[in-house]
């Protein structure tokens, strides 16, 4: 993931509104060096899993939905993933390239046992149509297809997912450069990677060059730990709950910084604590910080993307 490394470093050092603090990430290192919180993957138990194909179906389709929850107060990522869930265990052709293509927005509602219109409802069906499609077009309908061609390479496959589904290229252009940040892309090779614990499906040789997954919440996670500093016109536009707007310098700092910041905090860490420390493993502890933390402010752009 050499380009979102490098991309979201020259973000970082032409930043207007978000500073990464390195003392913060040094307070932080410190606290953490000697006992490197282990989250286990679906801790929570909410994601389908039976060791083969059609898990990696499921999480294909988990992660072309696994976007913008926010605006529905009531809705979050657990939802989604234990009505996909559901909804397989229920009907096990559920995720069918054919099936796939079909979805309405009422459907998916109802897959997913949801009373109300989803926040951006029309994009989510439209991305499902997308993976039904080129899945058939292109691997035999099958997720696990993909997976299959990458050999064992997490860059591959974030590769071969950005060139094959449109929905997947996160990405903008900053201040005239364009910027990889592809959050949903990397987070499919790392729940492949946590669901199958490293082998199988999820044995990829490469699976250190995965950055951390910028999204909504580890950002506020990182700026309540005092790793991210915020001009006060972006933290009172955070507190106010106003929209950012997608493709905004505010929005693309706040994630590109994410993204860095977590590396810095990946390198030191593995050097005081002597242990190759991974970002997916980094990211999945603070992301756990976050959702246990009901008051957190997050920010708020209306996005496909995270
Ligand atoms: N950085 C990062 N962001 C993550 C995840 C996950 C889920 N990972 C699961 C996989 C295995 C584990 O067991 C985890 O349970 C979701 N998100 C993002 O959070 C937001 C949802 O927030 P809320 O609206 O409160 O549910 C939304 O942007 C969603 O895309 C992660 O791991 N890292």
């Amino acid at each position: 993931m050499e380009e979102v490394r490098q991309s979201s470093a020259w973000v970082v050092h032409n930043s207007s509104h978000v500073t990464i603090d390195s003392s913060g990430i040094e307070k932080v290192v410190e606290k953490m060096k000697d006992s490197i919180p282990k989250v286990e993957w679906d801790y929570e138990g909410i994601h389908y899993f039976d060791n083969g194909p059609l898990t990696v179906q499921y999480l294909f389709v988990l992660d072309a939905l696994n976007f913008c929850f926010w605006p529905d107060k009531d809705l979050n990522y657990d939802h989604l993933a234990k009505g996909l869930k559901d909804a397989l265990l229920n009907d096990n052709s559920a995720f069918d390239a054919d099936r796939l293509q079909k979805y309405t927005g009422p459907q998916l509602r109802e897959l997913l046992k949801w009373p109300r219109p989803l926040p951006l409802e029309e994009e989510r069906v439209r991305l499902l149509h997308e993976v039904g499609f080129e899945l058939e077009r292109s691997f035999e309908g099958k997720a696990s297809k993909l997976v299959e061609s990458c050999g064992k390479s997490a860059v591959k496959l974030v590769a071969l997912v950005t060139r094959h589904f449109p929905g997947f290229r996160d990405h903008s252009v900053y201040k005239g450069h364009q910027v990889f940040l592809y959050k949903r892309a990397q987070i499919f090779a790392s729940d492949l990677w946590g669901a199958f614990k490293g082998q199988g499906y999820g044995e990829f040789n490469d699976i250190c060059s995965i950055t951390m997954f910028a999204d909504y919440i580890v950002p506020a996670v990182l700026q309540q730990l005092g790793v991210l500093k915020y001009s006060s016109t972006l933290a009172n536009a955070i507190q106010a709950s106003s929209e950012i707007g997608a493709g905004t310098e505010e929005e693309i700092e706040l994630r590109a910084c994410s993204i860095y910041a977590v590396e810095k905090m990946r390198e030191l860490l593995s050097i005081k604590s002597g242990k190759q420390v991974l970002s997916v493993e980094l990211d999945l502890w603070l992301w756990s910080v976050g959702v246990q933390c009901p008051s957190l402010q997050h920010h708020r752009t209306l996005s496909i993307y995270y």
